[in-house]
């Protein structure tokens, strides 16, 4: 049977094939080249070395939760999140499923120093040219979307243009892939994108196959410092929380009370 995630690409690759016939390559190359990556891999690391390195995820709606937030300013959340202490930013892009834009990607980036990851479902070098334009320093990877080749395709391209990959994986088989093919920014998300079952104990068992040279960031379904904590002693050193923080009347202030939070409280 057809999974969401099944959905989702198929989609993709027919909206990013329509977007590559009428594309102005010249005005993409102008854009990209205007931006200079901020490494988002070494803004993590520093990060890390001193306190729970935040990525904070810029997210209007997802298919398993509908419309997570109705006020939405990607510009002002951009720079609340910065302010409160975010290491970095994720933008999702998607439109169908997420209600996500290129365009808040772009806002959001203008608006702060630190990196912001260009959050989508890579499927074509071409996506990576329109990531870079509109602001991107990373791009995501889902070993579950692609094959090995397309993998190593899309993560060659990324390093030719000066993008960070952040890989993202979900179960033991496919970490492996993403160690194998030498990806040392890995994320593990918590939810299936198939089922859209979140895990917890399956991201904390994970965390003993991480290798020593990489850095492991927890996904999805982050709520409260104690969430952290137990990923932290797991292992984790990068937390992405999208939307625990959006749903807050005050993101920023929810973002900097997380990590104030030294008690295992719910925010
Ligand atoms: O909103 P949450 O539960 O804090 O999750 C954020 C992030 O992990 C999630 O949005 C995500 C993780 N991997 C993805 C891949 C595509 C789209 C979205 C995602």
């Amino acid at each position: 049977m057809a999974t969401k995630l099944d959905e989702i690409l198929a989609d993709t690759r027919a909206k990013v094939d329509a977007r590559k016939t009428t594309a102005d390559y010249a005005a993409l190359e102008r854009r990209a080249a205007a931006h200079m990556p901020r490494g988002f891999a070494a803004g993590l690391r520093a990060a890390a070395a001193k306190r729970p390195a935040i990525i904070s995820e810029i997210k209007k709606a997802s298919p398993s939760k509908g419309l997570i937030r109705g006020d939405f300013h990607p510009e002002s959340l951009a720079r609340m999140f910065e302010t409160a202490g975010a290491a970095a930013l994720s933008v999702l892009t998607n439109e169908a499923f997420f209600q996500g834009s290129l365009e808040y990607l772009e806002v959001a980036s203008v608006a702060v120093k630190i990196p912001c990851l260009r959050k989508d479902f890579m499927v074509d070098r071409f996506q990576l040219l329109e990531a870079r334009a509109s602001g991107a320093d990373a791009i995501l990877l889902i070993v579950a979307a692609l094959t090995d080749p397309m993998l190593t395709e899309l993560r060659d391209e990324a390093a030719r243009m000066g993008l960070d990959v952040l890989c993202e994986v979900h179960d033991r088989q496919e970490l492996e892939r993403a160690v194998q093919l030498g990806f040392k920014l890995i994320g593990v998300n918590s939810r299936d994108l198939r089922t859209f079952t979140v895990s917890p104990e399956l991201v904390i068992e994970l965390a003993q196959w991480k290798p020593a040279d990489t850095l492991m960031v927890a996904e999805s379904g982050i709520g409260s410092a104690a969430d952290i904590a137990r990923y932290s002693a797991a292992g984790y050193e990068a937390f992405l929380v999208g939307e625990a923080l959006m749903r807050q009347p005050d993101p920023g202030a929810a973002l900097a009370a997380l990590l104030a939070c030294e008690c295992p409280a719910e925010i």
